[in-house]
C-alpha cells in the first residue's frame, strides 16, 4: 500500500513516521521546505516513543511537490480544517482511480471539502486520540498514545477499510473500523468544543477549567448546545458528553489545547470547524447556540489581535 500524508505537521509525522518505521511505503508532503529538507536528510527525529527522554530515528521520504511524490493508493490529510480547502487543490497528482481519501482531523466540515473536491465514494473518515507536538524542522513529539477508528462515511463495511485498519495496527496505531464515524467525529469534536475555545480564550491549561466553575458552567452549557444539534442532525452521540470533556480536561490538566497554542503563536484556529461548526449546523436545523456562537466571536476576535501582534 503507497500511503502519502498531506500535511507532515505534528500528526503527520506521527502518523507517517510510525507507518514508515513499520516498512509502509510512505511519502510525507508538507509546505515547510526547511522541515522537508531535514525529514529527507536525517530522518524524522520522533521523540517520546521508545522512553520520554529518547528521540527515535525514523528515516523516511519527504517532499513539498505533490507532483514528485506521485499517485497514491491512500492518503492521509492531516493539515489543519483551516488549509484543508488549500490542500484540496493540491491533491490531484496524488489521485490515481483507486486512491482513497482518509482524514484523521479534528472538526465538522474536512470530509466534505474532500469529497466535494474529489468525489464522495473516494473519502474515509476517521478520529485520533494520540497527541503530538510539532517542536522544530524534522522533528515532532508523541504526547500521548491514543486509538485510531476509522470508516466509511455511510457506515458500511468495506475491504478497503479493513485493509488500512490491518496496515495501521501493523504500525502500532491502534485502530478499529467503526460503522459510525459520524458519530465518533462528534464525540470528539463535543470534548473540543468544551475545552478549546475557552482555554484560549481564558489563557489556562485544560484542567483550569474545572477548578473555576463558572467555566465549568460555560463548558457545560456549550456542550449541550452542540449535543442538542448533534441530536437534530440524527447523529448517535456517546451519552454525557459534558462528563467526557470533563473527563478529558482532567486526563489532560496540564495541557495547553491546540487553540490556545495557535492563538498564542499568532496563528489562525480551527475555532471556525468546532465551535463555529455548531453554530452553523444549528442556524441550520433551528437550535439555538447563543454560548457557540460567543465563544466563536471571542476567538475570532482575540485572534486578530494576536495576528496583527497589538496588545489586549
Ligand atoms: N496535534 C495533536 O495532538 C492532534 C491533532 N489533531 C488534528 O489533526 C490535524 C492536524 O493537526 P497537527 O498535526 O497538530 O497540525 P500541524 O499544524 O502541526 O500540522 C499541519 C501541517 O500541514 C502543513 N500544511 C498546511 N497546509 C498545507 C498544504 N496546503 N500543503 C502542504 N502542507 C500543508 C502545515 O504547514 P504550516 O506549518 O506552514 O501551516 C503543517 O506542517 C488537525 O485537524 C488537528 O486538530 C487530532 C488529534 C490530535
Ligand atoms: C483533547 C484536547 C482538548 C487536548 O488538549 C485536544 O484535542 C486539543 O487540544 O485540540
Amino acid at each position: 500500500m503507497r500511503i502519502t500524508v498531506l500535511g507532515a505537521g505534528a500528526m503527520g509525522c506521527l502518523y507517517g513516521g510510525l507507518l514508515a518505521r513499520s516498512g509502509a511505503d510512505v511519502t510525507l508532503i508538507d509546505r515547510k521546505a526547511d522541515h522537508v529538507r531535514s525529514l529527507n536528510e536525517q530522518g524524522l527525529r520522533l521523540e517520546g516513543l521508545d522512553g520520554a527522554e529518547k528521540t527515535s530515528l525514523i528515516p523516511l521520504r519527504a517532499t513539498t511537490c505533490p507532483e514528485e511524490a506521485g499517485p497514491a493508493d491512500l492518503v492521509i490529510v492531516l493539515v489543519k480544517a483551516t488549509d484543508t480547502t488549500a490542500a484540496a487543490e493540491r491533491l490531484g497528482p496524488l489521485l490515481a482511480p483507486h486512491t482513497s481519501l482518509l482524514t484523521l482531523q479534528n472538526g465538522l466540515g474536512n470530509a466534505e471539502i474532500l469529497a466535494e473536491r474529489w468525489g464522495a465514494e473516494r473519502v474515509l473518515v476517521g478520529t485520533s486520540s494520540f497527541g503530538a507536538l510539532f517542536v522544530e524542522p524534522g522533528c515532532v513529539r508523541l504526547t500521548g498514545r491514543g486509538q485510531t477508528h476509522l470508516g466509511e462515511p455511510g457506515g458500511i463495511h468495506s475491504s478497503r477499510v479493513e485493509a488500512i485498519v490491518a496496515r495501521f495496527n501493523r504500525a502500532g496505531l491502534n485502530a478499529a473500523a467503526s460503522d459510525n464515524v459520524t458519530g465518533l467525529l462528534w464525540d470528539k469534536l463535543l470534548v473540543n468544543v468544551g475545552i478549546n475555545a475557552l482555554t484560549a480564550i481564558a489563557g489556562i491549561p485544560n484542567g483550569k477549567i474545572l477548578d473555576a466553575p463558572a467555566l465549568t458552567t460555560i463548558l457545560e452549557a456549550a456542550v449541550a448546545e452542540a449535543a442538542a444539534v448533534a441530536a437534530a442532525a440524527g447523529v448517535t452521540i456517546t451519552a454525557d458528553p459534558a462528563g467526557r470533556a470533563k473527563a478529558v480536561a482532567t486526563a489532560t490538566a496540564t495541557n495547553r489545547s491546540s487553540m490556545l497554542r495557535d492563538m498564542e503563536r499568532g496563528q489562525v484556529t480551527e475555532i471556525d470547524a468546532i465551535n463555529g461548526a455548531v453554530a452553523r449546523l444549528g442556524r441550520h436545523w433551528g437550535v439555538a447556540t447563543p454560548v457557540n456562537e460567543t465563544l466563536t466571536l471571542l476567538v475570532k476576535g482575540l485572534t486578530e489581535f494576536r495576528i496583527s501582534n497589538r496588545a489586549y
